[in-house]
């Protein structure tokens, strides 16, 4: 909501907005509607004739013969009353399932449309748990609150019109009374989001500063912090209930409100009545009825009531899913795509330049890697490297200048096209809960049992697999939970070889891997970039030492291109950066080997 101090109609806005889903079920959104509208007037009905039938009893003997009619007509509107009570509960249900379930496939196209370059810091899951919960909570506006709402206009309005056939022009007070019943949560919206908002924030506060104290406990206790913690969590935890108790207070002030108005509806409404009785002007067995009728015009209003009572939680959660939905998708498929004609993975940089706002990040970037050949990328942390990865995969776009594989723009092609032909390994790929077979089936469903473990054994994790009980079929665990970081980037270089991609885009692991890891991990890259253009984002020596030629970038410029030997040779900043990594004794070497490549 932008802005700070909304109204109930701004409020509505993005719950409504919203509502378009529920355009495509219409039959059904009718149907439930009235069978909500059924079961209402049939409680009405019911109510009115049972007071008139005892009227009638106690008052007008003469009215007697009427009885087993009136009882008769009572117990149809029982029945109806109770029939569409459950019939209106299965289909709005239905109903807001359907929607929702829509809303659910919606959301999930838009993350995959925007993420992960539209995230804007946020993680794609934490975005994909918010709004999903969001979604839940938008379930009780559409199962219980929408239909209510138009039964809320509806159901005063019918029964008003039979109070004034019952009852004259006295009958509008009742109408005015429900008016002014709704008007009294709808007038303080304003302020119930605004507290809701705060109640929010302060929980969020108190979910972060618990979270930390978990995951931080260690460094927590070691540093002596716990006092500290302590007087953290309970700072928070007052101010929460601080901000809970001025909205039960706001919110039990709008139910006292609200049951004055009811009273003053009926004191009034009964003292109308009571005066056109002794006037003569009212049947005196009129009275009572009219007066249950008008508590049955009050009924439909108090589901709208509490929706009033929630506008500001359901506001801010359809506006996350709106957020979420309206976000530009950084890269966009070309309307006539173009293939390449060859696979053989030969790329160029011809003068692109990048920046994720106005901040230019990679500046003139021009280069060219044969097909098959192996190209580490160095240089300080922030430098551009994992920019340029994402670039290769079309996470992004260069703001100018274009990528060409095998001779055709990134821009052209589709980002399906691009992604079958470019593969990314993160320095922790994600990993599906499910089996390794299960896994290596994301990347290739067709391939058979041999072609895994072949994969597997090029990426060098087969004797781990075998070693495992389940074999082929062990569990990874949540994210991959259950296996080590080396695993988890081996598992993501058999996936590699089951695709084929022309070209392998690597983040190398900077965690700590074992040396026997590390070695592992090593020949498992060996054999993947064999006969294969690699881009590796390098972060060891050894690594760096292996490429056929090195890009070493600095601020988003290449400042260096050719083999290890000849930057470490020739280029000082290059050997400063390595002596802040891992390897001093390989920065220190003298630059007296002779250097091949070129310096930019
Ligand atoms: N999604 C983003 N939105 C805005 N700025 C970003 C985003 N991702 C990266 N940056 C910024 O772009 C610059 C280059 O980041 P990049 O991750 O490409 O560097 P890097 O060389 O890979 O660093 P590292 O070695 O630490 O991973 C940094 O200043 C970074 O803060």
């Amino acid at each position: 909501m932008s802005s700070d101090r909304p109204t109930s109609a701004q409020l509505l806005r993005p719950v409504l907005r919203l509502l378009e889903a529920a355009f495509a079920d219409r039959g059904l959104f009718w149907r439930s509607t009235a069978s909500m509208s059924a079961y209402q007037f049939a409680a009405a009905a019911a109510a009115g004739l049972s007071t008139f039938i005892a009227t009638i009893v106690v008052a007008d003997p003469h009215g007697a013969q009427y009885v087993p009619l009136l009882i008769f007509a009572l117990i149809v509107a029982v029945t109806v009353n109770g029939v569409f009570i459950w019939v209106e509960s299965w289909l709005s249900h239905v109903l807001a399932y359907r929607i929702l379930g829509r809303l659910r496939m919606r959301l999930h196209d838009a993350i995959e449309r925007i993420s992960p370059g539209g995230m804007k810091h946020r993680r794609a899951g934490e975005v994909a748990g918010s709004t999903m919960s969001d979604v839940e909570n938008l379930e009780w506006f559409y199962a219980h609150t929408v239909g209510a709402a138009i039964n809320a206009a509806l159901g005063p309005l019918l029964v008003t019109v039979a109070l004034v056939v019952l009852t004259g022009p006295a009958g509008l007070i009742v109408l005015a009374g429900v008016a002014a019943y709704l008007a009294v949560p709808w007038l303080l919206g304003g302020l119930q989001a605004r507290q809701g908002r705060a109640v929010r924030a302060e929980l969020g506060e108190l979910k972060a500063i618990t979270l930390e104290g978990a995951e931080g406990l260690r460094e927590i206790l070691s540093l002596g912090l716990d006092e500290y913690q302590k007087r953290r969590v309970l700072a928070t935890t007052r101010r929460v209930q601080r901000r809970k108790l001025a909205f039960a207070l706001r919110s039990g002030a709008e139910g006292a409100l609200a049951d004055v108005v009811v009273a003053l509806t009926t004191v009034s409404f009964l003292l109308v009545l009571a005066t056109r009785v002794q006037d003569n002007a009212l049947n005196p067995l009129v009275f009572p009825a009219a007066i249950v009728l008008l508590a049955a015009a009050f009924a439909p209003a108090t589901g709208v009531f509490a929706m009033f009572q929630r506008l500001g939680d359901m506001s801010a959660a359809a506006q996350r899913v709106l957020d979420v939905l309206d976000a530009s998708a950084p890269v966009t498929d070309p309307a006539q795509p173009r293939e390449p004609t060859t696979s053989s993975g030969a790329l160029r940089f011809a003068d692109v330049n990048f920046g994720y706002g106005d901040t230019p990040v990679l500046r003139e970037l021009d280069l060219d890697i044969e097909p098959g050949q192996t190209v580490a990328l160095v240089g300080e942390s922030g430098a551009g490297k994992t920019t340029i990865a994402h670039l290769l995969v079309r996470f992004w776009d260069p703001t100018s200048g274009h990528i060409l594989l095998d001779g055709v723009s990134l821009r052209d092609m589709t980002q399906e096209q691009v992604r079958q032909r470019v593969a990314l390994i993160g320095q922790h790929p994600y990993l599906f809960r499910g089996s390794v077979r299960s896994n290596l089936h994301i990347a290739a469903p067709q391939a058979t049992e041999s072609e895994l473990w072949a994969a597997l054994e090029d990426a060098q994790l087969a004797p781990t697999v075998r070693s495992w009980p389940q074999g082929l079929d062990q569990l990874v665990g949540e994210g991959g939970a259950t296996m080590s970081g080396g695993q988890r980037q081996r598992l993501a270089i058999a996936q590699a070889f089951l695709r084929s991609p022309s070209v392998l885009v690597m983040d190398e692991a900077v965690a700590h891997l074992d040396a026997a890891q590390e070695q592992q991990l090593a020949s498992a890259l060996a054999r993947v970039r064999h006969n294969r253009t690699t881009v590796v984002i390098a972060h060891r020596v050894s690594t760096i030492r292996h490429a056929d030629r090195v890009v070493f970038l600095d601020h988003g410029r290449i400042v260096a291109t050719g083999t290890h030997d000849h930057i470490l040779a020739t280029c000082e900043q290059y050997r400063s950066v390595l002596a802040h990594a891992e390897a001093p004794e390989l920065a220190a070497q003298s630059s007296s080997e002779k250097p091949r490549g070129d310096n930019k």
